[in-house]
């Protein structure tokens, strides 16, 4: 087995999808009845003046006049200062805080093109090069176990905020990788979901896609499943790319690299016990990659 090879981060991406959206815990008080209440305690200054102003010319004491102005303008300035307050606190309410952006439009337009129907076949160009003969190529990173360098490549890596897809938070990769093979709010789907480990979220898929679940998508059917599943990884490792900061950055760091995750196990996704595996995750990355470095991810 070939070791796993660290390489130099040397230059890094930005994200243009922001984190999700979280304006349910916005306050109150942009709410119809919070401006009420803030109209009407702004006002009641100016009232309270202008009614004592009345009351002095009606009782008409000595000096009256003086008294009456007194009171319209200690009311007016308060009012005035009052609303001057109530402006500046609307204005910073509607400055939308980092957690309150929604993703831009232009990580939705880029996600929604990356992934057109087809797309997803661009890291067939990479499995075409370097297939079967990737083991002897010198500029090969791999990546695969957790605490050495470009965990971050694994579908089992917890970035700092879930990955959004679909309008769901995915804690991992795999997480929505093994979800896609159920219906969506299946009792299979939520237990995979909610897993907290990705491993087990993995395992949990792999014991429950039968075709006598109901639960499954693709009649639990394997082959059927082999038909999609490139489908998904690609629309799974796009999201990352546009979500998680660490693995966008550390793929971009991998240069020239030619990518292949070291599983001993994995024929497909990896390069298995003999290197002789398919390593299609190690492809997607690279495809990833260019994706990046052209501005469509
Ligand atoms: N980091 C890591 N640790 C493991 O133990 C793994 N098995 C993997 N591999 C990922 O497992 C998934 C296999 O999915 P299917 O069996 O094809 O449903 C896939 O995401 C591999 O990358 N990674």
């Amino acid at each position: 087995m070939n070791p796993t090879h660290s390489h130099p981060i040397t230059s890094t991406g930005t994200s243009p999808h922001a984190p999700p959206d979280d304006s349910k815990n916005a306050t109150s008080s942009g709410s119809w009845k919070g401006f009420l209440v803030k109209v009407i305690k702004t006002a009641l200054p100016l009232v309270l003046g202008c009614l004592g102003a009345a009351a002095f010319s009606v009782a008409a004491p000595a000096g009256w006049a003086f008294w009456a102005g007194a009171c319209i303008l200690t009311g007016l300035v308060t009012t005035l200062y009052l609303g001057y307050r109530a402006l500046s606190e609307y204005k910073i309410d509607k400055i939308p805080t980092a957690s309150q952006t929604p993703p831009t439009p232009s990580a939705q337009n880029l996600l929604s093109a990356a992934n057109k129907s087809g797309k997803h076949q661009a890291y067939q160009i990479y499995k075409n090069q370097y297939h079967p003969t990737l083991m002897s190529i010198p500029d090969k990173t791999g990546f695969y176990d957790k605490g050495q360098p470009l965990y971050s490549l694994t579908n089992y890596h917890k970035g700092q905020n879930p990955i959004t897809i679909d309008g769901v938070g995915w804690p991992t990769a795999e997480h929505y990788f093994q979800c896609a093979k159920f219906k969506v709010g299946s009792s299979s789907w939520s237990t995979i979901k909610n897993n907290p480990s990705p491993d087990h979220a993995r395992v949990h898929a792999g014991n429950h896609f039968k075709p006598h679940n109901p639960d499954c998508l693709h009649g639990g059917n394997g082959h059927a499943w082999g038909a999609e599943k490139d489908r998904v990884m690609w629309k799974t490792l796009t999201h990352k790319a546009v979500d998680d900061l660490q693995y966008r950055t550390e793929l971009i760091g991998t240069g020239n690299s030619v990518l292949f995750e070291n599983s001993p196990v994995d024929y497909y996704w990896g390069i298995g016990q003999n290197g002789s595996g398919q390593n299609t995750l190690g492809y997607m990355h690279m495809a990833i990659r260019d994706m990046i470095r052209r501005g469509e991810l």
